[in-house]
């Protein structure tokens, strides 16, 4: 009976004193508390991913070159395309060659053929300035003046009207075959430079195909007068993998400053400091196997396309 009174009382004691209003307030300021910590550790986290997010998103945005500090894990998780230096480059260029198969006018073909396309997608037909569909093509004297052959002859059967020049021409059977494809489809060649003006008002764009990937060094003639001439022009320029005379790493800020530059295979670092308006992908070739060794990331090509424009 005592017991049981004491059970009561006790019962009736504690459940007064746990839910007196001081116990509630008590409890809901722990919850409160620990509800305030909660929301603090989760607005932490929102704030640093959302940082993270926008630091991922301007890296993916302004690319490899974007100092991103406080994300360097994340960045690196980031499928940002890579910009290549000379040497990786020249090394992809061999590999492509010596253990996948390739041969040199096949990726010529195909890189020529994006370049074309790239041209048909920045500089279409009907928006060209000058009633004739006219283009002067500078070819060097290495595989970027190869391309330039193959990009003329593609632009030709696409309906364009292109010139060449081709001051250096290789003693090799691959770019003599080239050069009589061109000649074959009634593509004139000039002898020399044409001066600035002349080029103003004859052509609606030159198409760069001196230097790529292995110009070393201060530019040898004939191309330093060429260059020379091209920088008085005002009519646009494409170039094909590197502007012609741009260190391929550093760039050159006295070079020429191109409206559109085609990177083939991958950018190369130079192609960072390019301010033109159009930057393409192209040579779509690239082995997965290869994109993931070099980790380049390359970028998905929309459908068929041989080109993306970055
Ligand atoms: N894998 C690919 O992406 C492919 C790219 N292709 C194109 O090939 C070029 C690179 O070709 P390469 O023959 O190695 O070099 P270049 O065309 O850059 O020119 C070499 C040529 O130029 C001379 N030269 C070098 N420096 C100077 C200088 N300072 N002054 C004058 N002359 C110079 C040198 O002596 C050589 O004669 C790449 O960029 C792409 O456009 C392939 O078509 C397909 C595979
Ligand atoms: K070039």
């Amino acid at each position: 009976m005592w017991r049981q009174i004491w059970y009561w009382t006790t019962l009736l004691k504690w459940s007064r004193w746990s839910w007196s209003p001081q116990v509630l307030v008590r409890l809901m300021l722990n919850v409160g508390a620990l509800l305030g910590i909660g929301l603090l550790v989760t607005s932490r986290a929102a704030a640093s991913f959302s940082q993270t997010g926008t630091c991922l998103l301007s890296a993916a945005a302004k690319r490899h070159h974007q100092n991103c500090p406080s994300s360097r894990s994340a960045s690196t998780m980031a499928q940002t395309l890579k910009y290549l230096g000379q040497e990786e480059a020249q090394k992809i260029d061999e590999e492509l060659f010596s253990d996948y198969g390739f041969s040199v006018d096949q990726l010529m073909e195909l890189a020529g053929l994006s370049c074309a396309t790239a041209v048909t997608r920045a500089y279409p037909l009907t928006a060209l300035v000058r009633s004739r569909p006219s283009l002067l093509v500078i070819c060097g004297p290495g595989n970027n003046g190869g391309d330039g052959l193959v990009c003329a002859r593609h632009l030709r059967l696409f309906g364009y009207e292109p010139t060449i020049l081709y001051p250096k021409r290789p003693n090799k059977v691959l770019f003599q075959g080239l050069t009589t494809q061109c000649e074959k489809m009634d593509i004139p060649f000039l002898t020399q430079m044409p001066e600035a003006e002349v080029i103003d008002e004859a052509y609606n764009l030159v198409i760069d195909a001196i230097f790529g990937f292995s110009f070393k060094g201060s530019v040898r003639e004939p191309f330093g007068s060429i260059l020379d001439e091209l920088k008085k022009s005002t009519v646009p320029i494409a170039s094909i993998d590197i502007p012609s005379g741009w260190d391929v790493e550093q760039g050159s800020t006295e070079g020429l400053q191109p409206d559109t530059l085609i990177s083939l295979t991958a950018p190369k670092k130079s192609a960072s400091l390019f301010t033109g308006r159009y930057h393409f992908l192209g040579g779509r070739f690239v082995p997965p196997a290869l994109d993931r060794k070099y980790q380049l990331n390359l970028p998905p090509y929309p459908g068929t396309d041989c080109v993306l424009q970055l």
